[in-house]
């Protein structure tokens, strides 16, 4: 896939149905993260981002009596996503459930009108066919185990006000559920996105992390040539790898240790890429590449950066078939 022909869109290029990028992961996988830095690439004002856990059917005190959890699609309103991403793609406005995570209640719906890209994240965005047919793009974020649930804790008991003790009650029935429903959906992804420590680092949580992005036949080329060339040794690099299955695919890793000039290189190539001018990369943007540390604290990491603007890149290129000109 390197060094194959590559077009973009630009952004500020219009067509009749918005353009829909999935996020589908575990619980504390950095979907919230990753939608964040995206909407910020793709423009805030023209981006919507629907976060999928609120369509749980229970409020979390119903949910701990029924003894279901939100990893399962029984205890979600599924069949009602499907509706309304049909009519969000359909440029039609929603009335959209509101899950409220403070105290896991319902609230009233809101309303919703579309906007030009819609970024849908959550845990079982590719659960049934009608989902997986909206996407222009599905993403699977799939950090290394130990990561995530680090993640998750470091989560769950800061912002989520929830004991350790909690969250490790929570964890046997929640892993259950993922492992029957949230991740088979993996395999329906384009795009798989590993978030890893580095090898001399096994416990590091925040920056500098490594990422392997897995690109699947199904997404489109795009020429990394020129990103490969501006890497440093250790900044960026291609793999073949195999996928689970065993399958042969296409790896591109992105080192945590690409900082300073290095990373604003590619960087700056990235938004010249994804922005064919409509935005400019000289302008602050604070939710590209941050993410919470463990005192709440926002931290910048360059390889969820990269991410952010590669996966912007994919999804683009991926739209231009669909557009009208
Ligand atoms: N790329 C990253 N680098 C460092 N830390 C990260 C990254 N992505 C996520 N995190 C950490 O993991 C925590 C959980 O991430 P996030 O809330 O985005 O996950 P999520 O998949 O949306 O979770 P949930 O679906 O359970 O709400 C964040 O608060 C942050 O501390
Ligand atoms: O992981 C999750 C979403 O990805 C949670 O299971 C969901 O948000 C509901 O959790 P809570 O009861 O803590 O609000």
């Amino acid at each position: 896939m390197v060094g194959a022909a590559a077009k973009t869109v630009p952004m500020q290029q219009t067509r009749k149905h918005p353009v829909i990028i999935g996020i589908v992961g575990d619980s504390g996988a950095g979907k919230s993260t990753m939608a964040a830095g995206l909407a910020e690439v793709l423009g805030i004002e023209r981006t919507l981002i629907i976060c999928m856990d609120d369509y749980i059917k229970h409020d979390r005190r119903r949910r701990a009596e029924l003894g279901v959890t939100a990893h399962n699609p029984a205890g979600n309103h599924i069949d009602i996503l499907e509706q309304h991403v049909g009519l969000l793609r359909d440029g039609q406005p929603i009335l959209k459930p509101v899950y409220n995570h403070q105290g896991g209640t319902l609230e009233p719906p809101e309303y919703v009108v579309p906007r030009q890209f819609i970024i849908l994240e959550g845990l079982l965005g590719y659960s049934t066919p009608s989902l997986r047919d909206a996407y222009d793009l599905k993403i699977f974020l799939d950090p290394r185990e130990q990561l995530r649930l680090r993640w998750k804790f470091q989560r769950d008991t800061t912002q989520g006000g929830y004991t350790v003790e909690q969250v490790m009650a929570s964890l046997d029935r929640l892993n259950r559920d993922s492992v029957s429903n949230v991740l088979p959906q993996r395999g329906y992804a384009d795009l798989v996105v590993n978030f890893y420590p580095p090898d001399d680092k096994p416990d590091e949580i925040a920056s500098p992390l490594n990422v392997r992005h897995l690109l699947r036949p199904t997404l489109p080329q795009i020429d990394l040539t020129t990103l490969l060339e501006l890497s440093p040794p250790r900044g960026l690099e291609m793999e073949l790898a195999r996928d689970v299955d065993g399958r042969p695919a296409d790896a591109l890793h992105i080192y945590g240790e690409i900082v300073g000039a290095d990373s604003a290189a590619i960087e700056a190539h990235l938004w010249r890429s994804v922005a064919n001018g409509s935005r400019d990369p000289s302008q602050p943007f604070p939710r590209l590449g941050a993410f919470c540390d463990g005192r709440s604290t926002v931290q910048h990491s360059p390889s969820l950066a990269l991410s952010q603007l590669l996966l912007t890149q994919y999804l683009l290129t991926a739209a231009l078939g669909t557009y009208a000109n």
